[in-house]
């Protein structure tokens, strides 16, 4: 069933919701107009605006996205992209930044994996939060312009420990090679979209062994299809975005997992605590694709509002294909991936309240 858009969403909920609230919640939790309180962290009406996070919403310092699983689940059914045009879309579709940040990329680093594959680690740094995202890239020619860019006074050795290198770092080496660089970049632009998944942090899937939600096997598996022959050949990016609890910082989300054995719905929890439904903004993965040079690409997703907020506001970059991102507990019959009570009713809610693009039989 297609939800109502996201920006009629959380008014009509808080209704039904507020509306039946079990006597054990203060009504000082209720909304005091229809229109956002000033004094929240967050307003459903208003872009994200650019002030420093309040110290609620600031993650750990450091969250390492979990290792990509070592087994592949179906290699004879990996889902299939469809084709996608945003910009024939009639419904009101969520809210988009209207411009883009700037972002900066200040380092990257090879990480070779459990799995074998290898990815670049890259760390951006960016003009609207103090937080450090990252690009998650497969394939070596897809290259950051901020890292590439020469930056004044360095030497080839800040160069090489900052990853602006081409080919691999070996003992003894003492040149990035930088007219290597600008080849890899003429080359990069000749490719076909690659696949793209953009990612919001989740401590307690990621890091300790939640079955609430998918979110850990989720960035497994999306590793995991980067490293397909397909789609190697493109190369692949994973955007992690560090916007833990879809946008309301990791004690919020702890609340409202409370919230939840309470009987609320992921959806429900996160209004009783007064913030929108999903809080997240795409204009910083938008920024940092396009700091990637990718201008169009295939987006591994369920989430329909992601989808066309990923593009931009004036659709910087476009996505050609949605590659549907079907949980690995349905896809391997429960063999790996996610099993739980919980983690049923969190996609149940996904599809129900959310909009998102997924059926039971897939
Ligand atoms: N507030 C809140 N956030 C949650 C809950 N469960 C998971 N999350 C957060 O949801 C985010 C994961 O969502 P994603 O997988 O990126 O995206 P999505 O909207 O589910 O869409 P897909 O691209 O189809 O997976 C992470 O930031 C999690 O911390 C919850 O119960 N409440």
């Amino acid at each position: 069933m297609q939800s109502p858009p996201s920006s009629e969403r959380p008014e009509r909920a808080l209704k039904s919701v507020f509306t039946s609230l079990p006597s054990h919640i203060s009504p000082a939790l209720a909304p005091q107009s229809d229109n956002a309180d000033p004094e929240s962290d967050f307003n459903l009406h208003e872009p994200e605006p650019r002030r420093q996070p309040p110290a609620s919403l600031i993650s750990p310092a450091f969250t390492p996205p979990a290792t990509p699983g070592n087994a592949t689940p179906n290699p004879n059914r990996e889902p299939r992209g469809i084709p996608v045009d945003t910009s024939k879309s009639t419904e009101q579709g969520p809210q988009l930044v209207e411009t883009l940040p700037e972002v900066f990329c200040a380092v990257r680093a090879r990480i070779p994996t459990v799995t074998g594959s290898e990815m670049f680690l890259h760390l951006y740094q960016n003009n609207v939060d103090n937080k450090e995202h990252l690009a998650i890239v497969f394939g070596s020619a897809i290259r950051s312009k901020s890292l590439d860019a020469p930056r004044p006074g360095e030497t080839e050795m800040d160069r090489m420990i900052r990853g602006a290198y081409v080919g691999r770092l070996h003992p003894g080496r003492t040149n990035s090679r930088i007219e290597e660089i600008k080849q890899d970049a003429g080359v990069q632009s000749a490719q076909a979209a690659p696949l793209v998944r953009i990612h919001s942090e989740c401590y307690t899937g990621e890091t300790v062994w939640s079955s609430r939600c998918d979110c850990g096997s989720q960035l497994d598996e999306a590793a995991r299809l980067m490293s397909v022959p397909s789609n190697a050949r493109t190369g692949g990016v994973i955007i992690y975005l560090r916007q833990e609890g879809r946008g309301i910082g990791l004690g919020e989300k702890l609340k409202a997992y409370n919230l939840q054995d309470l009987g609320n719905d992921t959806y429900e929890a996160n209004l009783l605590l007064r913030h929108p439904a999903d809080a997240r903004s795409y204009g910083l993965a938008t920024a940092m694709l396009l700091d990637l040079g990718v201008d169009s690409c295939r987006l591994l997703t369920n989430n329909p509002d992601k989808l066309r907020a990923v593009e931009g506001p004036n659709r910087e970059v476009v996505v050609t294909e949605r590659v549907p991102m079907i949980p690995l507990a349905w896809k391997t019959g429960g063999k790996q991936g996610v099993r739980s009570e919980e983690v049923e009713k969190y996609l149940s809610t996904k599809i129900e309240k959310f909009g998102h693009l997924l059926s039971r039989g897939e």
